[in-house]
């Protein structure tokens, strides 16, 4: 595995490997790397033959600059990981080298930019779009891989490449979960041990609330999810959302959707956590 820092590096290594019409693959990540991570990395090695993989925390994605101080950072071990999996290049740089003069792009990006995470963390998709697209202009890979868990961003980055127009295919990946069901993610490792054994409710009543599809409409099974979550001690639910898979519109009947998703941001103690479930 190379290990790369500049973008100059990144563009003349890539030509290399890729040399002979190999497929590339990337992985765009912010690091602090669990099993969530790997299994993109894994999809990515089945489905192209060079995989690169960046773990680069984004500034301008953070509209808390205390969430962006305390992200966890834990680059030996990212490192070392990537190693073992067979990734080619992990693409590490610094923030200088990927914004040596503030990005001013401004990203149109109409209802999938405008609803849930968007009006609660300001700029955020602005910045992911910033970065993702920069990352795609150094590697120009064949395909991306994204998580799932981030269900909204999947939505903002193909509206993102509407825009820029650049062609790479995106492959989304299902949410890897711990034994308990709690979506696996970095910010896990913030969580106090009494948040983190509340946690795993998040994902059991929504889990619970896939019965109630055929008795209670879109509206009623988001606010029983609301109701019950807020009952239980610890967790103040942000948003819940079921909307259409594609469009990010909330629906008032199941039948208005053929991909029902609920979508969800709970605080558990002070961290802020996400997940999501198809209906
Ligand atoms: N549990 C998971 N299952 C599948 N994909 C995941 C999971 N966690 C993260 N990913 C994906 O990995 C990529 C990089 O995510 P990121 O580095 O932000 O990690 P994270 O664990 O989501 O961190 P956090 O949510 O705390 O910011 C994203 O495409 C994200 O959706
Ligand atoms: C796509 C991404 C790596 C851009 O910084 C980030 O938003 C993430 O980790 O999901
Ligand atoms: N996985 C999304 C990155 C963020 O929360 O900023």
């Amino acid at each position: 595995m190379q290990r790369i820092e500049r973008i100059s590096d990144l563009r003349e290594a890539v030509k290399i490997l890729r040399e002979g019409g190999k497929q590339v693959g990337l992985v765009p990540t912010m690091g602090a790397l669990h099993e969530g991570h790997l299994s993109l990395v894994n999809t990515a090695k089945s489905n192209c033959d060079i995989v690169l993989v960046s773990t680069f925390v984004n500034p301008t994605q953070f509209n808390d600059p205390h969430d962006y101080e305390t992200y966890p950072r834990t680059p030996k071990e990212d490192a070392e990981l990537l190693r073992s999996a067979g990734v080619d290049i992990l693409f590490a740089p610094s923030e200088e080298e990927v914004y040596p003069e503030p990005d001013t792009r401004q990203f149109d990006l109409g209802n999938v930019g405008a609803v849930m995470e968007g009006p609660r963390r300001p700029g955020h998709f602005n910045g992911v779009c910033q970065i993702v697209s920069k990352l795609f202009d150094f590697v120009e890979p064949d395909l991306a891989f994204f998580g799932e868990k981030d269900f909204q961003q999947i939505a903002v980055i193909r509206r993102m490449l509407e825009i820029t127009g650049q062609n790479v295919k995106i492959f989304p990946c299902p949410i890897v979960r711990e034994a308990d069901g709690l979506a696996k993610s970095s910010r896990n490792l913030l969580l106090k041990p009494e948040w983190r054994a509340i946690a795993p409710t998040i994902h059991k009543v929504m889990i619970e609330s896939l019965t109630w599809k055929g008795i209670l409409s879109p509206q009623a099974t988001r606010n029983k999810v609301i109701e019950m979550l807020n009952a239980t001690e610890y967790l103040r639910v942000e948003y819940y959302d079921i909307v259409d898979g594609r469009t990010l519109k909330s629906i008032s009947t199941w039948a208005e959707s053929k991909e029902p998703v609920g979508c969800i941001t709970v605080y558990c103690g002070d961290i802020r956590l996400i997940d999501n479930i198809h209906y």
